[in-house]
């Protein structure tokens, strides 16, 4: 109780003051399309009120619709969404709305390998901006950290925190620049009674500082019930209960459904709702008029009708309208760190979090290392074995697969659960995509260079490739542009997909790459046909190739055919290069169409990224093409 009180003392001070907001919404629809069974309808003409500076619960069934209600209201999800979002007194502007707004969804995903402090440190940078001096930003992450008593958690690492250290951090995370709206949809779930209360306690103290607090939660107890200022109830798309939680009681008696002596209210209208007692849905719909009245038992005598007071939608909002508006639109809202910041913010945090997991990268090094060894090892001195070229070509050809899958893999596994953590931040204005996406792309060249010189240096020498500089270095320069160009692909797959899916397609659709890299190879360039030619230019590993072929094996003088041998077919290695095709390739060519190709990877990748996070018309369209389709198959799960 104490510590209750001691958070509650606290009003964050150090954060920038934002204005009040208050929000209803009218007439709000929800509908999803079903296939060949038409639509469904998961939210019905439905409205509602919620009030800053209280803390409002959406409770109901499950299935009931209340993540999807929070979704349309934070615009997380609008498309199939009709009806009005009213933020004090005018028409929902959504893209100010969401500069406005927090959005907390259900998994509480945080960024590993970073102590609390550091993640909060890394949100403040971003959200603040570099103007804010360090020792302010420490005072307000202090501050947060106390509020919300994660204070001796505070040097732990986010991936040793408990359940509901985490959820706290998440609140933490997006309560640094003071929005005035956040929604949290369940951030009780997983968390004992204990810990329930003391999350509901934290919320209350948030929103008793003047903002408005929305959380969904199943089936509270009765003491979290009344810690409640709100509470929005839903059955079946439709609002059958707008409030005080414990005047429930009261609500329901007024419509002849008495509420058990010692039963927890919040459980018994769940119960009413899902018609253990009888089907009331309509009548608790038709009484509080789907959410556009409010019911308060000090309004009216007791009557057969329930006492419902119509909220009035304008009065009380109004007049923190014209104090506030001004504010609102007013661009306080905006990014505070430019570009380049957020750029450098994220670019040290990737790398932050790269150094701090060691055993993987140690991991990674000890496989180009063995892996280094055994195809060195395999292809032991065959570099200037006049016997040997077939075998040499053989090892060029199998050092651009092992570039070609050991440096996807790893994106195909993390990508899709970063993406997750990245909507989330995204969506609540922690950086620009491109910011993101640029930090990303240049985070991981450093790694991809040191782990390629390691696997570069045991293969050449051990195979005994020219001991010339130039050749080295060319032969080094394509392995990395192959390895940048392999993950580039990675995020292209795992840019719209599953950890499952993309685990997948990435090595499926490298195959026909590889294929077509050495179609037609033993047989001579000229019997390829002419349409598998122009097809093989669209393997990048064909480029690769012709740039390792064309390094290591033009301008080069005969090879010795070793005395065991009657005859060696390619001492000759121009003519080798000749038989290959690859005889009017050039290097720096080459070395340009990968440097295309992976400009080319990268911006799909954005693409397909910036789709999944906010899609266009044409993606939307496409997505709902694709529903139809699958569902018309029977494929849709
Ligand atoms: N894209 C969709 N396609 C089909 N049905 C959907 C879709 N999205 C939501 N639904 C359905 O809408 C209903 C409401 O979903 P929602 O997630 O809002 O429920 P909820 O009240 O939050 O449930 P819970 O408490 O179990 O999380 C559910 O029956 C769900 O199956």
């Amino acid at each position: 109780m104490a510590m209750e009180m001691q958070s509650r003392d606290s009003s964050l001070r150090c954060l920038p003051k934002r204005p009040a907001v208050d929000i209803e919404f009218h007439d709000v629809t929800y509908t999803v399309p079903q296939g060949r069974k038409g639509s469904k309808v998961i939210l019905r003409s439905i409205n509602g009120q919620f009030r800053s500076g209280q803390l409002t619960a959406i409770l109901g069934p499950s299935g009931a619709g209340k993540s999807t209600l929070l979704n349309i209201i934070a615009g997380y999800k609008c498309q199939g969404a009709t009806g009005q979002i009213i933020v004090n007194g005018e028409s929902r502007n959504l893209k100010q709305f969401r500069k406005m707004s927090r959005y907390i969804m259900q998994n509480d995903l945080v960024q590993p390998m970073l102590s609390v402090e550091e993640a909060m440190m890394v949100a403040a940078d971003l959200k603040l901006g570099i103007n804010v001096p360090k020792s302010d930003k420490k005072k307000a992450i202090d501050e947060i950290l106390k509020l919300l008593r994660l204070e001796k958690a505070s040097t732990t690492s986010t991936n040793k925190l408990s359940g509901g250290e985490r959820k706290r951090l998440s609140v933490a995370l997006e309560l640094l620049n003071n929005p005035p709206v956040l929604l949290l949809d369940e951030p009780t779930t997983g968390l004992d009674d204990m810990s329930c209360s003391q999350c509901i306690s934290l919320l209350k103290t948030i929103a008793e500082e003047g903002r408005t607090v929305i959380c969904s939660i199943h089936t509270p107890s009765a003491k979290l019930f009344s810690m409640f200022d709100s509470v929005y109830i839903i059955s079946e798309g439709q609002c059958v209960y707008q409030g005080y939680g414990p005047e429930v009681v009261g609500y329901l008696s007024d419509l002849d459904i008495e509420c058990p002596r010692h039963y927890n209210p919040a459980d018994f209208i769940i119960e009413v709702c899902c018609k253990e007692y009888g089907d009331y849905h309509d009548r608790m719909v038709s009484a509080i008029d789907n959410g556009r009245n409010c019911y308060s038992s000090n309004a009216a005598a007791l009557t057969m009708e329930p006492p419902i007071v119509p909220v009035d939608l304008k009065g009380s909002i109004s007049s923190i309208k014209e104090e506030v508006y001004a504010d609102l639109s007013s661009s306080s809202f905006e990014h505070e760190s430019n570009w380049t910041t957020q750029f450098w913010i994220l670019i040290s945090r990737m790398w932050l979090q790269m150094w701090r997991d060691r055993s993987y990268l140690l991991l990674r090094v000890v496989l180009h290392v063995i892996i280094g060894v055994i195809i060195g090892t395999l292809y032991f001195g065959m570099g200037q074995d006049g016997s040997r070229t077939l075998f040499n070509f053989g090892f060029y050809f199998c050092c651009l697969i092992f570039f070609m899958y050991i440096p996807m893999m790893p994106v195909l596994l993390q990508f899709p659960t970063e993406v997750q953590l990245v909507k989330r931040e995204h969506f609540n204005k922690w950086y620009r995509l491109s910011a993101y996406f640029t930090a990303l792309s240049f985070s991981t060249i450093p790694v991809q260079i040191v782990l390629g010189s390691i696997y570069v240096l045991f293969v050449y020498f051990l195979t005994n490739q020219p001991l010339e500089l130039d050749r080295l270095f060319m032969f080094f320069l394509i392995c990395i542009l192959t390895a940048i160009i392999s993950e580039s692909l990675g995020l292209l797959v795992a840019a719209q997909l599953t950890v499952v899916n993309a685990m997948f397609i990435g090595p499926v659709i490298s195959v026909p790459f590889m294929l077509l890299a050495v179609y037609g190879f033993g047989s001579g360039y000229d019997t390829i046909p002419p349409l598998i030619k122009i097809a093989m230019y669209f393997s990048y590993l064909r480029y690769s190739l012709e740039g390792l072929i064309h390094a290591m094996l033009t301008d080069r003088q005969k090879l010795d055919c070793p005395e065991t041998e009657e005859y060696c077919i390619y001492t000759d290695l121009n003519f080798f290069v000749k038989e290959m095709g690859m005889e009017h390739t050039k290097f720096w060519m080459d070395v340009a169409v990968l440097c295309f190709i992976i400009v080319l990877f990268k911006g799909g990748s954005y693409y397909l990224l910036r789709q999944r996070l906010r899609p266009n018309k044409t993606f939307i369209a496409l997505q709902y093409i694709g529903r139809l389709v699958k569902s018309h198959l029977g494929l849709a799960r």
